[in-house]
């Protein structure tokens, strides 16, 4: 983390080659104005700062998408779910426009705000950070369901029809705890730190306008063999994420995880869905199993991931496959013989937790924090039942949370955080 632009600024150590890279833009609106942040460049009449291009390990902003979907996964996450406490339209559009410079600052790997210049007052930055890179910080905001039964904001006709909670499946024992939120933030980051403080800091900046409802942090440990990332393994053991859409393919992605023109609300366009499940993993069970039961459930072999009866990890999955007695090789009880069975895609970005100990019964409280990216929740949901109560995973997994976000479109340089949903109010 280094000092902020803000703080450049006001000490008048900026070239103007420096502000029209900051702006985006000509000299024109430009104005440097003094807000709760210590001076930032405004625009038109709001903060704008830009990716900074020389910064290492850094994640961009700007863009069609919003980061923190197709972006390679990181190691760590910390995600927060909130409840929003302002009560007019224009305070939440306010509270967007707020994040939308910190959130730029955040993955430049910047300081939110001065360092200790006053020392009767709190610092702006909380200050963890200081010191470590941008740690390929990505953050995604998204809007829960609920925020639009919220009636003083008058959003309910541009609720899309996909935004709403998921139906109950027969093996949920979901806990309000980790339940539901009108707004997410997801911070991954290759440093865990770096992940907490940008979820810490957006919070605090957003000081009795938001609660948190819930937050989890999560981790994935990824192996590199001759310098390429290899797919983590979840805290069962097993590769975690092998069969996915190629996020670098623009077809893969356009099918099914990015909204397209006319598939939903047009302020969702290029925007995606996020499903949310906090799963527990009962690992004591686990460990008491046997490897070829272990091997069974998933359909595929632990040490190489690759499907049942297969070598390699990435040789494709043949449900059909029958052996010379006539039985499936991947048994039809298995995870994956099951969530192929559906003519359904869906992108997992998923982390493992581990949280402590469960009161109740003094097992770990551990698991995975299962995300999935698509443009209709509906083909999570068409999944999920597919696995429904016969998927042998279920043996020893339990789903404790839940939520659903519309993630919003990416943020053009000049714009914030949600504004096609408030411009076309
Ligand atoms: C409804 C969607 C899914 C939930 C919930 C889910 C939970 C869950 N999964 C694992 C571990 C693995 N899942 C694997 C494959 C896989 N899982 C889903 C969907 C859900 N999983 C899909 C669509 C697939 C791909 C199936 C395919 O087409 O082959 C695998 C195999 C390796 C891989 O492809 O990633 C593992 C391992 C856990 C532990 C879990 C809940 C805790
Ligand atoms: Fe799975």
């Amino acid at each position: 983390m280094t000092e902020t632009k803000g703080e450049k600024i006001l000490d008048k150590k900026f070239s103007r080659r420096q502000m029209l890279k900051m702006t985006g833009l000509g000299a024109a609106g430009v104005a440097i104005g003094a807000t709760g942040l210590g001076g930032v460049i405004k625009t038109f009449g709001m903060d704008f700062l830009d990716d900074d291009s020389t910064v290492t390990n850094k994640v961009t902003f700007y863009g069609k998408h919003q980061s923190g979907i197709a972006t390679d996964v990181q190691k760590n996450i910390y995600f927060a779910s909130l409840i929003v406490l302002v009560k007019s339209k224009q305070e939440l559009q306010e509270l967007f426009k707020m994040w939308t410079p910190l959130a730029v600052r955040l993955m430049n790997g910047e300081m939110i705000g001065d360092s200790m210049t006053n020392g009767m007052i709190p610092p702006k930055d909380t200050g963890e950070a200081k010191g470590l890179d941008a740690a390929n910080l990505s953050i995604t905001f998204g809007i829960g369901p609920s925020l639009f039964e919220k009636k003083e904001f008058g959003l309910t006709s541009k609720k899309p029809a996909q935004l709403k909670d998921l139906p109950h499946f027969p093996k949920d024992q979901l806990d309000d705890t980790y339940t539901g939120g009108d707004i997410c933030i997801q911070a991954c980051a290759d440093d865990p730190q770096v992940a907490f403080h940008a979820v810490r800091n957006l919070v605090r900046a957003a000081s009795g306008k938001v609660s948190l409802k819930w937050s989890q942090a999560g981790f994935n440990s990824v192996p590199v063999v001759n310098n390429k990332k290899q797919t983590p393994r979840n805290l069962f053991a097993f590769k975690d994420g092998t069969e996915n859409p190629i996020t670098s393919s623009q077809k893969d992605m356009n099918e099914v995880v990015w909204v397209q023109s006319g598939e939903s609300k047009n302020w969702m366009t290029d925007g995606s869905y996020l499903v949310a499940r906090r799963i527990q993993m009962h690992l004591e069970t686990w460990d008491r199993t046997a490897l070829k039961e272990q091997e069974n459930t998933f359909g595929r072999h632990r040490d190489s991931g690759a499907p049942i009866g297969k070598k390699d990890e990435f040789e494709a999955m043949d449900i059909d496959r029958k052996d010379d007695k006539g039985n499936f090789v991947v048994p039809e009880t298995s995870h994956a013989f099951l969530a192929k069975s559906v003519d359904a895609r869906i992108l997992r970005r998923a982390f493992s937790y581990s949280s402590g100990i469960m009161d109740s019964t003094g097992s770990y409280d551990a698991g995975l924090l299962f995300l999935s990216f698509q443009k209709n929740p509906d083909q999570f949901t068409k999944i999920q039942n597919s696995l429904g109560r016969i998927d042998k995973l279920n043996e020893y997994i339990t789903h404790r949370g839940s939520a659903v976000f519309a993630c919003f479109p990416g943020i053009q340089k000049g714009s914030y955080i949600g504004e096609a949903l408030f411009k076309t109010l």
